[in-house]
């Protein structure tokens, strides 16, 4: 029985089978979540695309407690996982509801008809994820920002174990922001979702994550709680802070000193 809700065993991402990254150990409990962190091109999209089975492992393995993915059967693997790429998605003719609603896809049967309780989870995911008051546009005339939390409302309503987030604040402005993570904070607390998502916004990902993974080079360079990867001048070394001109500017210096710095 393994301890852990989510794992990776000696996992190595790449294209090709040309390795990017090797070894990569993740330990997951129920009900956390993970940040990826990293500089552009360090490979957070590639593991995601790998755990989430959309990229083939060049090697090692990942695991849902002891089942390891690739012996699951994607019906099985549907209800326990959902995920959200921000690759531009478009959803002809249908409003933002129909596309929530296509989230009960698992639960629906082959005709995809929905039944009560269907309804009923859609609408209550909408109002949770502040999508209701747009419901009836059409999906692919509103914002990108709202289309990020449609996605998010359409992968809750799989009601998922597991969801998998690629830089899902990406077209979010503040207010959003910390809305969306305060809604993955509160499914965590209350549900129990075990959430990983990259993001790109460091102070938010030392607020809402309970472990982080910093990406860049060969092998992870980093695994552990905020705590341990905001300490001293990592984050400096991580994005190869140290070089540039804008650090002789005062704000911008003081403005990475916050973010590195412990709370
Ligand atoms: N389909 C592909 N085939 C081959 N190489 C790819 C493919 N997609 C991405 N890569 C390469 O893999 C590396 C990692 O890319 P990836 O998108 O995983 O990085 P990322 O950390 O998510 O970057 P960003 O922060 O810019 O979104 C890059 O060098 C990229 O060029």
């Amino acid at each position: 029985m393994k301890e852990y809700y989510f794992s990776t065993n000696k996992m190595c991402v790449g294209y090709d089978n040309k390795p990017l990254i090797r070894e990569v150990e993740i330990t997951l409990p129920k009900g956390e979540i993970l940040s990826l962190i990293g500089p552009n091109g360090a490979g957070k999209s590639t593991v995601l695309k790998s755990i989430a089975g959309q990229l083939q492992l060049i090697g090692g393995a990942v695991y849902f407690g002891d089942d390891r993915l690739g012996e699951m059967k994607t019906s099985e693997l549907a209800k326990k996982m959902s995920v959200v790429f921000t690759q531009k998605v478009t959803a002809e003719m249908k409003n933002c509801r129909d596309v929530v609603a296509t989230g009960r896809y698992p639960y629906t049967g082959w005709f995809g008809v929905l039944s009560g309780e269907d309804e009923r989870i859609v609408d209550e995911v909408m109002e949770l994820t502040h999508t209701a008051e747009i419901r009836h546009q059409e999906f692919d005339k509103i914002s990108d920002g709202q289309k990020q939390r449609v996605m998010l409302a359409r992968a809750i309503c799989q009601e998922p174990e597991l969801v998998i987030l690629d830089e899902p604040t990406s077209f979010l402005d503040i207010r959003y922001k910390l809305d969306f993570l305060s809604i993955l904070q509160e499914l965590r607390d209350k549900k129990g979702l075990t959430v990983i998502m990259s993001l790109h916004e460091l102070e938010l990902a030392k607020l809402v994550s309970d472990k982080i993974l910093c990406l860049k080079g060969e092998f992870v360079e980093r695994y552990g709680t905020p705590e341990e990867i905001f300490e001293s001048d990592f984050i400096e070394r991580l994005f190869d802070l140290k070089e540039g001109g804008f650090l002789k500017n005062e704000k911008l210096s003081g403005y990475i000193r916050q973010i590195s710095s412990q709370p």
